[in-house]
């Protein structure tokens, strides 16, 4: 445990704490030989195994970095929790959730045989595949560029700047993805969809395809800590209402089906994507003994090795690490 200091915020502390974190991050590193690259999107398997690296942005402006911090990699399942959020800003709350659940589905990500067994109504939630495509059918536009762009408005109001579509990235997804095609037309067939179903494969593929980095997916994480309010501008960029229930997905349905084991050992909000990305939202909390980041923090993370589940495996483990370290855990 990090002890012994009454403020969190000064200078000393923050050298202090980045001396942990480098130290946790050298270790976890080793863990990337745990897993593997994502190969299936072609573009993705030229990610570096081994590369670990975190960013941390409290509220008071408090900021730690370690590792590999200046990589670019795509958000892939990460644009789902900002698709869903904008579609339901765009669209209203209750009309979302009419047509895309909130229950975990227990299955992997791209799980097609779920929605047949079971007979749903909807499908389970906005971040496995079929109800991200299912919410990319009802975002307003005719085109996917149309589409796409209240998206990249909602992005640059988090992180400041406009990210940039990773073209080769999409276009290895679009040329590859059978399976999400797979979903789309049994989506289709199924009368989920309410758009055109090659306009919606499209939005969904660039939406993968939006390039950040680490320090974005902080900034990200720190507007869902504060239930949507951008603290650096102090502009509410999202409504309340909408953040919470951004933030409840996360975290029932966010690591896929590891998302129990990681709402109990980590217990925060968190967002993971093939590329190997991680956006996690830590609230405010009260703790009796001085702690890091109790007015909340943002925290990106990138670690392209996947464990079996498509999750980062050493950002995993360096998170439940660090949240256990810190007592970040919402329970
Ligand atoms: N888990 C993910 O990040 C999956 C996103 C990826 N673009 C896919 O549809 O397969």
């Amino acid at each position: 445990m990090v002890q012994g200091m009454a403020n969190w915020n000064t200078g000393q502390t923050q050298k202090w704490l980045q001396q942990y974190v480098d130290d946790w991050v050298a270790f976890y590193r080793k863990r990337t030989n745990d897993g593997d690259v994502a190969s299936y999107i072609p573009a993705l398997a030229q990610a570096d195994p081994d590369d670990l690296g975190i960013s941390i942005i409290g509220k008071s402006g408090m900021t730690v970095r370690s590792g590999d911090t200046d990589m670019s990699f795509t958000l892939q399942s990460i644009s789902k929790v900002i698709s869903f959020i904008v579609a339901c800003m765009e669209c209203g709350v209750s009309y979302m959730l009419d047509r895309v659940d909130v229950e975990p589905s227990g299955e992997a990500f791209n799980s097609i045989m779920h929605l047949e067994m079971q007979q749903v109504e909807k499908p389970f939630n906005p971040l496995i595949n079929a109800g991200a495509i299912t919410v990319g059918s009802i975002l307003p536009g005719k085109t996917s560029d149309q589409r796409l762009e209240p998206i990249f408005q909602l992005l640059e109001n988090m992180v400041g700047y406009r990210p940039k579509l990773n073209v080769d990235v999409y276009e290895s997804e679009r040329d590859s993805s059978m399976r999400n095609r797979a979903i789309g037309y049994y989506l289709l067939e199924t009368g989920f969809l309410e758009s055109d179903l090659n306009v919606t494969l499209e939005t969904y593929f660039k939406q993968c395809s939006i390039e950040v980095t680490i320090d974005d997916l902080a900034n990200i994480g720190m507007v869902l800590a504060n239930d949507g309010m951008n603290i650096k501008t102090g502009e509410a960029i999202i409504p309340r209402q909408i953040a919470r229930i951004a933030k409840v997905l996360m975290l029932t349905c966010g690591m896929y089906d590891a998302s129990g084991k990681f709402a109990t050992y980590v217990g925060i909000p968190a967002k993971s994507g093939v590329s190997g990305g991680i956006v996690a939202a830590v609230p405010p909390r009260v703790r009796d003994e001085p702690m890091p980041f109790t007015d909340g923090c943002g925290i990106g993370v990138y670690g392209p090795a996947l464990g079996d589940e498509g999750n980062s495996i050493a950002g995993i483990r360096l998170l439940r690490h660090i949240a256990n370290q810190w007592d970040l855990s919402i329970f």
